[in-house]
């Protein structure tokens, strides 16, 4: 094995994953006129994220997250951290974020791994990989998130194999991903050095049952069966201005 087979990946937009659980008790207990004034508000700050998405300057979805882990997902792809951090903040400033709490989040960039790649090609030029490093959120009617690690056991040590090797994997990973083409879109942010695990993976169905499937064929397939571990998976249901407000009647 030589001593740098480190991979050369590619980034394009960084993310931001936005968990919220809503404090129902105290919404509920706001008045009628308080609880539009923040409605009111957080639709003015869903309409500069749509803008934006106009604009080709980034991408946002949110969804409906199901279980006790949180309520909402807010998802954001942005050029900069900058960018990232101001809409943490204008969020955070909102009358509608003080009755919610942040159980979540998650910041990542995303990544392409140069696995599979033509030699002598600009991979940034290729307006297919545009489309993956600065990808338009797909609003589908269900996501699900997990983050992930690829193992680092003295027995099964993903960094200590071969370039071969690894580039082996991922091209059977990439067949089983390729056969849900058009019903799974993934987006994969690398994380290392960002956040806790090394990858936020997100997936986006129209039928929440392509999630379980694909999760379940990829175990068995050697790079996740070896080398996966896995957290906690969040899903949920689309959202839109419309369908939030209707959630957020009492
Ligand atoms: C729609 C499904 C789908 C498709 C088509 C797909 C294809 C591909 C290709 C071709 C490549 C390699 C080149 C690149 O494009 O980056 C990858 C890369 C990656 N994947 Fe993937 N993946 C999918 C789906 C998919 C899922 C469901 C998962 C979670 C795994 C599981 O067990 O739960 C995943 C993970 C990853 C990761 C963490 C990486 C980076 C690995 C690294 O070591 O760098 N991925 N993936």
């Amino acid at each position: 094995m030589s001593a740098n087979e480190a991979l050369l990946t590619l980034e394009g937009w960084y993310t931001y994953h936005n968990f919220r659980t809503i404090n129902w008790e105290k919404w509920r207990a706001a008045s009628a006129e308080e609880r539009q004034a923040a409605l009111d508000e957080l639709n003015g700050l869903i309409q500069t994220w749509e803008a934006n998405e106009a604009e080709n300057q980034g991408s946002t979805a949110f969804y409906s997250i199901l279980g006790h882990k949180a309520d909402l997902v807010f998802m954001f792809l942005r050029p900069t951290m900058q960018e990232l951090d101001e809409i943490k903040t204008a969020f955070n400033k909102t009358r509608f974020a003080s009755y919610t709490e942040a159980p979540y989040s998650y910041v990542s960039v995303v990544e392409l791994s140069n696995y599979v790649h033509n030699p002598g090609e600009d991979p940034k030029a290729n307006p297919h990989v545009r489309d993956r490093l600065y990808p338009i959120l797909p609003k589908w009617e269900h996501i699900c998130f997990y983050p992930m690690n690829k193992k680092r056991d003295l027995q099964d040590n993903w960094y200590m194999l071969s370039m071969q090797e690894r580039q082996e994997m991922m091209r059977s990973h990439g067949m089983i991903g390729r056969s849900y083409a058009g019903r799974v879109k993934q987006i994969i942010g690398g994380s290392i050095g960002f956040d806790d695990w090394e990858w936020g993976v997100t997936l986006f169905a129209n039928d929440p049952l392509e999630f379980k499937h694909i999760v379940y064929e990829m175990r068995f397939d050697e790079v996740s069966a070896r080398f996966g571990e896995f957290g906690n998976f969040l899903v949920g249901n689309v959202l839109n201005k419309e369908t939030l407000a209707k959630k957020l009647e009492v």
